[in-house]
């Protein structure tokens, strides 16, 4: 992940906006919900410090090969569990082979306070991750509509974006066409889909190059998405 100069004046710009216009959490379907600005400045820095010390192995950061030869623009790394398509392994069979890093226990604490946050203190006591994506996207990098359906039980999915903000798409459980909401996803936004939305279609068109904060150390975006796998 470069770390990259800053855009002082597009994000100065940004965070002005943000204190004129709150973004206030809003539930888009029963069950997705988005709470903008859930992580504060220095957590936002903690996470992108984290995130390249995860990128830096034991597996390398790279762009997923999918079966119909494409190749992802987003570049990712998995703790927990190796995603691939469309499976888990504890082992990084497309790249190089080595054991995955140990889930952390910072993000499965993360990950309750966050489903808490969203759905209340039962649900969020419950909840277990034990996988984890942090996905790279450079300026050009998008992510088509999919669902996450690689796991075997209904835990929500919790996201949190750090950097760039982006345009994410967020349909719905039939397919990848209309109804969808297109919502912005920016640095410290908190998006977690489970219940009737766990298995919604969902995508990213663009990344809104020149809108990360200043002070986060991090230009280009940064997603991490919390999996209950249900594989044990
Ligand atoms: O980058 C995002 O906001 C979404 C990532 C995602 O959908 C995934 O990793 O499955
Ligand atoms: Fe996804």
């Amino acid at each position: 992940m470069p770390a990259a100069p800053g855009a002082e004046h597009n994000s100065g710009v940004t965070e002005a906006f943000d204190a004129l216009i709150p973004r206030p959490r809003r539930e888009l379907a029963p069950g997705a919900v988005h709470l903008p600005g859930w992580l504060d400045a220095g957590r936002q820095r903690e996470l992108v410090g984290l995130c390249r010390s995860w990128a830096s192995g034991p597996v390398p950061m790279r762009a997923v090969k999918m079966p119909n030869g494409g190749v992802m623009s987003v570049r990712s790394v998995s703790l927990g569990w190796h995603w691939l398509p469309y499976r888990y392994s504890r082992t990084a069979d497309d790249v190089g082979g080595a054991a995955v890093a140990p889930f952390p226990d910072v993000l499965g604490d993360l990950g309750r306070e966050a489903v808490e946050a969203a759905y209340g203190p039962d649900e969020g006591s419950r909840y277990e991750p034990d996988a984890a994506l942090i996905n790279y996207y450079d300026d050009a990098a998008k992510m088509g509509m999919h669902q996450d359906r690689e796991e075997r039980v209904n835990a929500p999915v919790v996201s949190l974006s750090l950097g760039t903000a982006c345009t994410f798409r967020f349909g719905n459980t039939e397919n990848r066409n209309r109804p969808w909401q297109d919502v912005e996803l920016a640095s410290g936004d908190l998006f977690v889909f489970g219940g009737p939305s766990r298995f919604a279609y969902h995508g990213v068109l663009r990344t809104l190059p020149g809108t990360a904060p200043t002070g986060i150390g991090f230009e280009g975006r940064l997603n991490i998405t919390l999996r209950q796998t249900g594989l044990g």
